[in-house]
């Protein structure tokens, strides 16, 4: 058995001409929660449809579960789950009956489970799905796909559109999941950075279609910092200082977040001429934001060598 639930190596998809995939190398073990950030058009979805198989790779290898994504036989799509944005389901079929087909599909459905989950939705048995409201049909989805008791989940931003209490209901659903399934892989993306710092074990970033970092998000955190610098006239350069990743001016303070630099960061601001300095560190949303939109402005790699 792999012990990879991912595993890529140089993978390539193009999409007329443009890639959304480039030479994308990852290995995210079994178990746990992996969330996949990234900026619009990273290539979150594009990796989740090689990974599914719905759109061939131009190159490179992929497998799920120790198997090629080329080729994954029904026996092993029953192994994974899968939850979209759009939570498309037969809008004519009645709740009731989309469940009982997903029973007999599924050897290792667990009805306590579906209970469970789909009783955080006010979701009625005898409804079309046509009806439900977006939040209820994320709820059913979910529902479903983990009462299929999958090895491994894969969502694409699942709570995308879900109001406070059915988000929670949905995170916390999923946290449940994988704790009663001990070995069970979730892989999922948002753009949400609060239900990344409450869910998930691993962060990955994903910029241009290709892995730009990955650890926990503590880890990532402790990483980044922000330094706060009062300048007495004009701020000179810092961007040129290692390690920066942005560089903003508030009400007179001079804030730049910076990663993997220790404390002699502040004495660099000081020979720059600051007169006072400050460390802080910075939330999973801020750190997350700078370091993407670092990677707008040139590539990250850049960054890591300096
Ligand atoms: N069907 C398609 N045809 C052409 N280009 C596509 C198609 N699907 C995706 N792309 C392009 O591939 C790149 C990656 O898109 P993808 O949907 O994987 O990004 P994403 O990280 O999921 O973005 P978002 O956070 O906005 O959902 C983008 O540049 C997008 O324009």
């Amino acid at each position: 058995m792999s012990d990879y639930a991912i595993d890529t190596e140089d993978l390539c998809l193009v999409y007329k001409r443009k890639p959304a995939l480039d030479h994308l190398t990852l290995r995210l073990p079994r178990g746990g929660i992996h969330a996949f950030v990234g900026a619009n058009g990273a290539g979150k979805s594009s990796l989740f449809r090689v990974l599914l198989g719905f759109e061939p790779a131009a190159s490179g290898r992929a497998r799920i579960l120790g198997h090629d994504c080329r080729r994954l036989t029904p026996a092993l799509r029953e192994r994974i789950g899968f939850v979209n944005e759009e939570h498309t389901l037969p809008a004519w079929m009645r709740v009731r009956d989309l469940t009982d087909m997903q029973r007999r599909q599924y050897p290792r459905w667990n009805d306590a489970r579906y209970d469970d989950v789909l009783g955080h939705f006010n979701v009625e048995p005898g409804q079309r799905i046509g009806e439900l409201s977006r939040g209820e049909r994320a709820g059913l989805n979910l529902a479903m796909a983990l009462a299929q008791g999958p090895e491994l989940l894969i969502l694409d931003e699942p709570t995308l559109g879900l109001d406070v209490v059915a988000k929670r209901a949905f995170l916390d659903a999923m946290l449940q999941g994988t704790l009663d399934d001990a070995g069970a892989t979730v892989v999922y993306c948002s753009h949400q950075m609060d239900e990344i710092e409450r869910v998930a074990d691993n962060l990955v970033i994903l910029e241009r279609g290709r892995m730009r970092y990955m650890s926990g998000p503590d880890d990532f955190c402790e990483r980044i910092r922000l330094w706060i610098a009062a300048f007495p006239a004009k701020v000179p350069e810092v961007r040129q200082l290692p390690g920066v990743l942005q560089v903003q001016v508030i009400d007179d303070l001079t804030h730049v977040v910076v990663f993997d630099q220790d404390d002699s960061f502040g004495a660099r601001l000081k020979l720059l001429g600051a007169h006072s300095v400050q460390a802080m560190p910075l939330g999973l949303d801020r750190a997350v934001n700078a370091f993407l939109a670092h990677g707008h402005a040139r590539p990250v790699a850049n960054l890591l060598a300096a």
